[in-house]
């Protein structure tokens, strides 16, 4: 029986935490121009001039930190939706995973099910919202890979699923178990940034986003596309399963690469104001990420928990992502079969 392709993809992330997998990661994620949208020769002059020489060490050091003895979180995790919902699905499709960057590649993914002669394929990316750096890079490296083919197959690409409610629960569900144990003074709903240049840039009309007051902060039909909007989508959707209260959540954006302006407000100003409030306990959720990886467990467990520390408060506390939760595999089929 001729199988329904089904590939699952996410970021990627280095072969192992020594200093030369990393920089081989940091080089391959960060000259994709969809990420640093820049000329190429400046993108070049920068990155492998600049950003990695000076980052891979560090970057290599934090890995080692995060590291399992399965290997890195990100991949750990995805390998185990991987086998959940490959029993979910059953003999009628075909599931692959693939990494946009590193391993497993993308097209050895797509040459198995190229081998296999799958009857379709169907590109969901692991994330709920779509930016060009993530989901865009996906989409378009799939579609270049099998631009090569002599057989093209039905495709389809999932864009996002920002609202959806199943997702939603589980993110709420992992917030309850804190909210229900213990005092919390503040929850903050921290999603990786992305660079203001960029959302102006997928904003086709020019006149909506960072150009009119509050412009992302409901999701409509004009700005359906924006990463932002989407973010604010998402929150709100888990904000009313947990029950939230507009003055008891916000939203902010963390992981800024660089000196430009990124999406804002920054998790860390927001830290700082809490913090000069009196704020001492917060509850961080993370929805850009569907599975725990060094931006959650690092950059939020550590990194911001220190700060916030210096600042004067006592607990940021990271709320786990959706990981292999059976739950999040009823979403993914859900997302896979109705999407
Ligand atoms: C969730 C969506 C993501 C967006 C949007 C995104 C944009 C983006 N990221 C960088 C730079 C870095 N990101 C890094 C790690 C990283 N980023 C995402 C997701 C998004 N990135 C994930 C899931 C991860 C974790 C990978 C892992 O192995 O755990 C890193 C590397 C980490 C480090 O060295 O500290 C960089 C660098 C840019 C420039 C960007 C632009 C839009
Ligand atoms: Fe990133
Ligand atoms: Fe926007």
């Amino acid at each position: 029986m001729r199988k329904k392709g089904i590939l699952l993809v996410n970021l990627g992330t280095p072969d192992s935490p020594e200093t030369k997998d990393v920089r081989t990661y940091l080089d391959q994620f960060l000259m994709d121009g969809r990420v640093i949208d820049i000329n190429p020769i400046g993108r070049n002059l920068l990155v492998r001039g600049i950003i990695v020489p000076k980052r891979a060490k560090n970057s290599a050091n934090i890995y080692k930190e995060i590291w399992t003895e399965q290997g890195s979180p990100l991949l750990v995790y995805s390998y185990e939706l991987l086998d959940l919902i490959k029993e979910r699905l059953g003999e009628e499709y075909h599931v692959e995973l693939a990494m946009r960057y590193q391993n497993p590649s993308l097209e050895s993914a797509l040459d198995k099910m190229r081998q296999l002669n799958v009857d379709s394929i169907k590109v969901i990316p692991l994330f709920p919202q779509y930016a060009s750096a993530t989901t865009g890079s996906i989409h378009q490296m799939v579609m270049e890979v099998i631009s090569q083919w002599q057989v093209i197959p039905p495709l389809q690409f999932v864009n996002n699923y920002c609202d959806h409610k199943g997702m939603a629960k589980i993110f709420a569900k992992n917030a309850k178990r804190y909210l229900d144990a213990e005092k919390w003074d503040h929850v903050l709903f921290s999603y990786h940034g992305v660079p203001q240049r960029q959302m102006k840039k997928a904003d086709v009309s020019k006149k909506h986003c960072l150009q009119v007051e509050d412009c992302c902060k409901t999701y409509t039909d004009t700005n359906k596309f924006c990463y932002t909007a989407q973010c604010y989508q998402t929150t709100k959707v888990i904000a009313e399963e947990i029950g939230l209260l507009a003055d008891e959540y916000t939203l902010c954006f963390q992981s800024r690469l660089g000196s430009e302006p990124w999406m804002q407000p920054y998790t860390s100003t927001v830290l700082k104001d809490l913090a000069d409030k009196g704020k001492k306990r917060i509850l961080v959720l993370s929805p850009a990420f569907v599975a725990d990886c060094i931006e959650t467990i690092y950059e939020i467990g550590v990194e911001y928990q220190e700060e916030f520390h210096s600042y004067g408060g006592e607990k940021v506390q990271m709320v786990e992502s959706l990981n292999a939760d059976p739950e999040w595999v009823d979403a993914l089929e859900d997302i896979i079969l109705n999407r």
